[in-house]
């Protein structure tokens, strides 16, 4: 398994948020996390990669992964190139960041060929549409070699086709070997691109199947919760 956690726990003060959840992605597996505001989908995922430390459970996850949010943090100043080539800076000395070396703007290059934006390479960020800078944070994601992406809701401020094409890559990323887990408040595109889909409700697992078998009374039942 590229990520495996179990019996993950957490609570603030004394609201538990997660109550003991299970949950693997394989390498060359799409997940997507369903669950109503506030079921703790954020939460399992900020555990995954260390912005939060868990009560109980443990958390593995084989060749590193990197997260991708709602809110793309993206140099808007800069080139679409250099955004990407900082995705290497965990592996670069600090005087080699001011300019990135050939061998890394070459990697950053072909990150951004697999999503598609290799001809805005020298466009500064800030130009670009909403769902094309997601995609190149997400090329950033892959310059850090990371083997598990982490997604957090990364297509709710996006237009319906942009968001489509991005779940849409998050599929041929996995399809190419990478483990994706994705949280998304779009049952009808998990429906469509997710190999399995998790649903949780208060915290808990609800629901693991693959997606063809998720039926539209399983998907209401994760919202009717909250109501
Ligand atoms: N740092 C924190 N301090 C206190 N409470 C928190 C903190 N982080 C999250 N919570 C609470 O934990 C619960 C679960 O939050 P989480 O963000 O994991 O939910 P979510 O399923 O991702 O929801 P959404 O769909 O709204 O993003 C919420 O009630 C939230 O208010």
């Amino acid at each position: 398994m590229s990520i495996e956690i179990r019996g993950l726990r957490k609570s603030f003060g004394s609201k538990e948020v997660l109550a003991g959840v299970d949950l693997t992605v394989a390498a060359g597996e799409f997940v997507a996390v369903l669950g109503a505001n506030g079921s703790g989908k954020s939460t399992v995922l900020r555990c995954a990669v260390g912005l939060q430390q868990p009560d109980a459970g443990t958390i593995s996850i084989d060749g590193g992964a990197a997260m991708v949010f709602q809110q793309i943090h993206l140099v808007g100043r800069r080139t679409v190139l250099d955004n990407v080539c900082s995705g290497a800076l965990g592996r670069l000395r600090l005087r080699q960041s001011v300019f990135f070396p050939r061998s890394v703007r070459e990697e950053a290059m072909e990150c951004l060929a697999r999503v598609g934006l290799a001809d805005r390479a020298s466009d500064r960020a800030s130009k670009l549409s909403g769902g094309q800078q997601q995609r190149v944070a997400i090329a950033r994601a892959l310059c850090q070699r990371a083997k598990v992406i982490l997604a957090d809701e990364p297509v709710s401020a996006l237009d319906p086709s942009a968001a489509e094409q991005v779940v849409s890559l998050l599929a041929s990323l996995a399809d190419e070997g990478l483990a994706v887990l994705a949280v998304l408040h779009q049952p009808e595109l998990a429906q469509r691109f997710a190999d399995r889909i998790i649903g949780l409700t208060r915290g808990k697992v609800a629901f693991t199947n693959k997606a063809t078998t998720i039926d539209s009374n399983m998907v209401n039942a994760l919202y009717e919760v909250a109501r």
